[in-house]
């Protein structure tokens, strides 16, 4: 671990760093964060921010609500955004650019390999991406709903080595550490298993989002890419020391030795699943070789409404997941299919548009 021999890491910092104060950004806490920045591309190492913190910062300019609504929410987010990219802007000597993406743009294969091409252009031309979700346009069906995911996502589309969090606390703890004296910082994570995430808890501030969880996820998602990912203090000076150093101030979880290749980690990490395809429980054909592909004879039942291209999940009758694919037919068509008398009709359509799933795009599942 060092930043001198990253390539390319991923920066995310939490909208407590940027909004202490709850009225609206503040640099104070920004300084460390930015000359650290400043200081991996001196060494020729690329960086992408993903920053959260525009729900905090703009906040203010609205009347004080308690709980405010996912309508009042948007609003806060369209009204701090610029703000909050203002304020990374001023501590910078070189250029930076903004990306606004939702989960809708990021689950379509095309759109995903776009904002890719763009994150690299920025890159080759020296500008530093700032990417935030896109909040004010989203929906409960489009969002990724908390940047520690996005920024696992981003991290994988950026092909980068390390994924730094930058949250409030020093790291993952036995237990949340604002609500127990006694949790303790754990170092070094190798396996995320469930005790892992049975430690993690949500946010305790009013502005964070997703708290321990979230960012247990994001990393669980960025290891498998082969990612080092670390979650720090981005309230302490000293953590961007330590990390110049290649020491580790905060919790680091080890990257998978064989990481995934980058389109099987789309489909198992990125996509969503918009059907389902459902086939006997003594279904035991492999879906990844080309001579057992599924076909309508094996489904016994079309779930949800999906188009061409869209990721379905194939399961057994009995909910033992077996994979996430990109389907070939609408489940408009395999309805039609399904309910023909003829088995001739399906043969001949199967014939003419191919197996049920595409043999290029299938992540087999672990079966649980
Ligand atoms: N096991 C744990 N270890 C550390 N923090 C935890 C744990 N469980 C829950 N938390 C909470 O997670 C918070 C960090 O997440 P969050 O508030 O979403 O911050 P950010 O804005 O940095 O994403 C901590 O302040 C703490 O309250
Ligand atoms: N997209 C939101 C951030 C949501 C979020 O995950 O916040 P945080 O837990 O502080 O990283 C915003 O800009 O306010």
């Amino acid at each position: 671990m060092s930043t001198s021999h990253w390539k390319r890491i991923v920066v995310k910092v939490g909208s407590a760093l940027i909004a202490p104060y709850q009225q609206g950004c503040s640099s104070h806490y920004l300084l460390g964060i930015a000359q650290f920045i400043a200081n991996c591309r001196a060494q020729g190492c690329q960086v992408v921010l993903v920053s959260s913190g525009s729900v905090a910062a703009g906040k203010h300019r609205f009347s004080d609500v308690a709980e405010p609504s996912v309508s009042l929410k948007k609003a806060m987010a369209a009204a701090g955004q610029a703000d909050m990219m203002a304020t990374w802007d001023k501590l910078f000597d070189f250029p930076s650019a903004q990306l606004l993406v939702t989960h809708g743009d990021l689950r379509d294969r095309e759109r995903y390999v776009s904002i890719k091409e763009t994150i690299f252009t920025l890159l080759d031309h020296g500008l530093l991406p700032i990417i935030n979700e896109n909040d004010a346009v989203t929906t409960d069906k489009l969002r990724v709903g908390d940047n520690d995911n996005l920024s696992a996502m981003v991290a994988a589309a950026s092909d980068a080595d390390a994924l730094i969090i930058c949250s409030d606390v020093k790291g993952l703890y036995t237990k949340n550490p604002n609500l127990h004296d006694d949790a303790k910082l754990i170092k070094q994570v190798s396996d995320i298993s469930e005790d892992i995430y049975a430690m993690a808890g949500g946010a305790t501030s009013s502005v964070g989002t997703g708290g321990m969880r979230t960012k247990i996820q994001a990393a669980e998602k960025a290891i498998s890419h082969g990612i080092e990912t670390m979650i720090v203090d981005g309230f302490d000076a000293d953590t961007f020391n330590q990390l110049l150093k290649g020491q580790n101030p905060g919790t680091l979880f080890t990257p998978y030795d064989e990481p995934m290749q980058e389109h099987l980690h789309w489909m198992t990490h990125t996509s969503q699943v918009q059907g389902e395809l459902i086939v006997e429980n003594d279904f035991d054909a492999d879906l990844e070789e080309q001579d057992t592909q599924l076909t309508s004879d094996d489904v016994v039942a079309v779930k949800g409404n999906f188009s061409v291209g869209d990721t379905v999940l194939v399961r057994k009758g009995d909910g033992t997941k077996l994979a996430k694919a990109k389907s070939n037919y609408s489940s408009c068509l395999l309805h039609f299919i399904s309910d023909q008398e003829d088995r001739e009709f399906a043969n001949n359509a199967q014939q003419k548009t191919g197996p049920l799933i595409s043999d290029k795009n299938i992540a087999i599942l672990e079966q649980i």
